[in-house]
């Protein structure tokens, strides 16, 4: 099994291209590295953390009602039902930083989105298991752009047949595109480590049919 790990130093600075596509192939996954200075990212930090509307996420797996210690929150343009593992949300209105970091998501892809999902992992023992995001709701082959803030993580990509799979650090203020048919044909996850102390927030900005 094939085994590739984008180092932090091949991501250093100005090496970052994110015209490359870090998948061999089945879809297209480019990382934008840091869109912020430390000083705005840790800002957007504060101001996420204090003003989302957090709540711990409930699902049904297997059978069984589980309430994560993630909390997740889910933002868009109209009140969107979104429904996974059998539990369901309705979107609240764009926050004033979501609304800017949506603009920034969309002039750097060149696309539109109209709903973000958000989660808040306390620290590393918190994290997500692989899935993809095909749901029904979402526009087949649509990009997600995911921007993290706080503490850097490390996330897999792994294909459904092949198994590869593609591990990257999501670093502080930095963005993440996963466009064509990354989501039919690969799975992702955030692994839990016991590295990572500090908390960290994501935004994964989606466009909903
Ligand atoms: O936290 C992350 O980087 C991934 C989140 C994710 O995959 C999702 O919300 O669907
Ligand atoms: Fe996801």
């Amino acid at each position: 099994m094939l085994k590739t790990e984008i180092s932090k130093m091949d991501l250093f600075g100005s090496t970052i291209d994110s015209n490359k596509n870090l998948l061999p192939y089945g879809g297209t996954v480019n990382y934008y590295g840091e869109l912020f200075s430390q000083a705005e990212a840790d800002g957007y930090f504060d101001v996420l953390w204090n003003t989302i509307d957090w709540k711990n996420d409930e699902a049904f797996i297997m059978g069984k009602h589980i309430i994560t210690k993630r909390k997740v929150a889910w933002y868009g343009d109209s009140d969107y039902a979104y429904t996974y593992s059998r539990s369901s949300k309705t979107a609240l209105p764009w926050t004033a930083e979501l609304l800017s970091l949506k603009e920034i998501a969309e002039e750097k892809t060149g696309t539109t989105f109209n709903s973000c999902l958000l989660n808040l992992y306390h620290d590393g023992d918190e994290g997500m298991a692989y899935h993809s995001d095909d749901e029904k709701a979402l526009a087949k082959n649509s990009a997600i752009a995911s921007i993290s803030f706080g503490a850097e993580r490390k996330f897999l990509l792994k294909h459904k047949q092949t198994k590869e799979t593609i591990g990257i650090f999501l670093a502080n203020g930095s963005l993440l595109v996963m466009a064509d048919e990354t989501q039919t044909n690969w799975l992702h996850r955030l692994p839990t480590t016991k590295k990572v102390s500090k908390p960290r927030i994501n935004l994964t900005f989606r466009t909903m049919n």
